[in-house]
């Protein structure tokens, strides 16, 4: 089926807007391909370090020219519950590739911070560069050119949008991304968010507080809400790097295992030495990136996908804009509800159909390009269906259900939660900003309140505990930007904000900062570009300006006189506290370096 009018006009002006850079890329692409093993170019002396601790038989056929050998690039640590599970991986890819024939090597590891572990410390400054980081790491380790393929081992905020610019940066070589599934479901996150409400305000303790935060996170696994490393899951399944139904399988199951093994048996089966050459550069097109933010808008996905969609796309040689991430909201309806857009949790989500219930949904009414390339093959079709074992332990595929398992949870394409993504690029006198409404009631989509501006965000929580803010406003948090601090989530900001709202105050966020994929009942808008550091307008709101913020007419406005205005000074501040202390001196030259938010906020382009 021919993909929805607005969708194909949309991806064609991405495809217009790219074509020299594209072109470019793809010339590379191709030219560092080659028909033989990578290694091939290897002297003796490169080729012995390469393999120096493989066993004979494997020296032997890395020696020789028709073996297959896959690189494992893995975010394995302990901090992140849901990359533990990533310990057991590579003996078990090893094994498969054995069985396939081939070889696989772990090509090197890339650092994975925990964005829950660092959310309202100084370490969170570092998370949003850890992106590239992510991606320069993955690439010393692929730089080795000892692989055909490579799989990678990440699931997180930035670490797959890290290990997708490297993947699209090794464009030559086919690339799978290996899940670990979520954690089981525990305390609801609706519950958790209700302690934490009652700890800001001072009803409960530390110890009823991080009861609940353990029952909460309580395992190996990728935490349940619908947040921007579940939103990672969905866009790496509905872009064809996964295998299809592999989401949102939980981890230490046998078909996770078995998953595991399929995943790296295709990796290898890709290869320029196969008959099925899928190297991600070309995998990876205009096509594929809109199917992403498609499957985002239908899920009421994580708002930091407005920074690394178009920093992956741009690995790929793609110029992605907000304008093209707002004007697809308006077309792509939401049809999941997982918390914080609803009760249900990422198992919930699965349980009643998962990935495959919603890439049918959403092909029926040609909101998704079928007639793209994925690891799997040709065409988004494959991906309609639910992952199983066989009575032998091998993966059979069955079609995603025509009926959601949990109509509170996945909704009919023709009878959606609501007509858009709710995710929208705002406008006016204090620059571009993004807001995402999923998740914010209806009647609280336009705010205007006078500005209450702040520095961080614990001035904020300290002004609420002093009682100073039961009153409706506009919190203007600045100098959150990337070249001020490097741009942190500002999720600490949600219990407070959210009990003034509770307590039927008109609340709004106003941030050149980021929130975390699973802050979403108050409305915030998000990313102001340009930042107060860059003398951005945000740095010229005084406290009391009013402030309009409407996500309907998608408009950001100080309602103060043009001339009076203009002729105002940005405010400058000391932010030398931020360059040094838990490895920020680390990234003063990322903190230089790095591009404006629309278009990333990275440091390479
Ligand atoms: O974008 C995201 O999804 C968040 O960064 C998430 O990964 C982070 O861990 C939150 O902080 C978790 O939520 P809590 O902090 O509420 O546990
Ligand atoms: S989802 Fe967030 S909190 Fe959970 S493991 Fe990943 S980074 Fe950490």
């Amino acid at each position: 089926m021919a993909a929805h009018s607005s969708i194909e006009a949309i991806t064609a002006r991405i495809v217009e807007r790219s074509k020299p850079l594209r072109e470019a890329y793809l010339d590379r692409v191709r030219r560092t391909g080659s028909r033989g093993p990578h290694r091939a170019v290897l002297s003796c002396g490169n080729l012995a370090h390469g393999f120096a601790v493989c066993s004979p038989a494997e020296k032997a056929a890395l020696a020789g020219d028709v073996v297959p050998n896959l690189g494992i690039i893995t975010a394995y640590n302990d901090m992140l519950s849901a990359h533990q599970p990533y310990e057991t991986f590579p003996p078990i890819i090893r094994e498969a590739a054995r069985e396939a024939g081939g070889i696989a090597q772990v090509a090197g590891g890339v650092p994975a911070m925990c964005d829950g572990v660092t959310q309202g410390q100084p370490g969170m400054e570092l998370s949003l560069f850890s992106r590239d980081a992510i991606a320069m790491a993955a690439g010393i380790g692929l730089s080795h050119n000892m692989f055909d393929a490579a799989v990678f081992l990440g699931i997180c905020d930035k670490i797959v949008p890290g290990l997708v610019i490297a993947a699209l940066s090794f464009g030559h070589l086919p690339s799978v991304f290996i899940p670990a599934g979520p954690m089981t479901s525990g305390l609801p996150n609706d519950e958790k968010s209700r302690i934490r409400q009652l700890y800001a305000e001072g009803k409960v303790g530390r110890a009823e507080l991080l009861e609940a935060e353990s029952k909460s996170y309580h395992g190996p696994g990728t935490c349940t809400f619908y947040g921007t490393a579940n939103s990672n899951q969905m866009l790496m399944e509905i872009m064809g790097f996964h295998m299809p139904g592999a989401s949102f399988v939980n981890p230490g199951t046998p078909l996770r295992d078995a998953l595991t093994k399929e995943a790296a048996k295709r990796a290898l089966a890709i290869t320029a030495l196969g008959n099925e050459f899928t190297p991600a550069g070309e995998m990876i097109d205009e096509r594929s990136i809109v199917n992403g933010i498609v499957g985002l808008h239908a899920t009421g996905g994580s708002t930091n996908h407005t920074l690394h969609l178009v920093a992956m796309a741009r690995a790929a040689g793609i110029k992605l804009t907000w304008q093209d991430i707002s004007d697809l909201s308006d077309v792509v309806p939401l049809i999941a509800r997982v918390y914080p857009n609803g009760l249900a949790d990422v198992n919930h989500f699965h349980a009643a159909g998962g990935m495959g219930f919603l890439i049918k949904q959403l092909l029926k009414q040609g909101l998704l390009h079928d007639d793209v390339r994925t690891v799997f093959g040709q065409g988004l079709e494959a991906y309609t269906v639910e992952a199983k074992l066989d009575a032998n332990g091998q993966v059979v595929r069955e079609p995603a259900p025509e009926e959601s398992g949990d109509k509170k949870v996945l909704a009919l394409i023709e009878t959606p939660f609501q007509s858009n993504g709710g995710l929208k690029m705002l406008t006016g006198n204090l620059g571009k900003a993004v807001i995402k409404i999923s998740a914010v009631k209806p009647e609280r989509h336009i705010i205007e309140a006078p500005a209450i501006v702040f520095h961080d965000q614990q001035e904020l929580q300290d002004a609420f505990k002093r009682g100073e803010l039961n009153r409706d406003f506009v919190a203007v948090v600045r100098f959150q930007g990337p070249k001020a601090n490097g741009m942190p989530e500002l999720h600490r900001l949600t219990p407070p904000l959210g009990v003034l709202q509770d307590r039927g105050f008109k609340v709004a966020l106003v941030t050149d900062g980021r929130m975390s994929g699973a802050s979403g009942k108050v409305p915030a808008a998000i990313h102001i570009t340009p930042e107060a550091s860059d003398g951005g307008p945000i740095a010229k709101i005084r406290d009391g300006d009013i402030i309009r913020l409407d996500a309907i007419a998608g408009t950001l406005e100080v309602l103060v006189g043009a001339a009076e205005f203009d002729a105002r000074t940005p405010v400058v501040v000391d932010l030398s506290d931020n360059e040094f202390g838990m490895g920020r001196e680390l990234f003063a030259a990322f903190r230089r370096n790095v591009g404006h938010a629309d278009q990333g906020a990275s440091v390479f382009a």
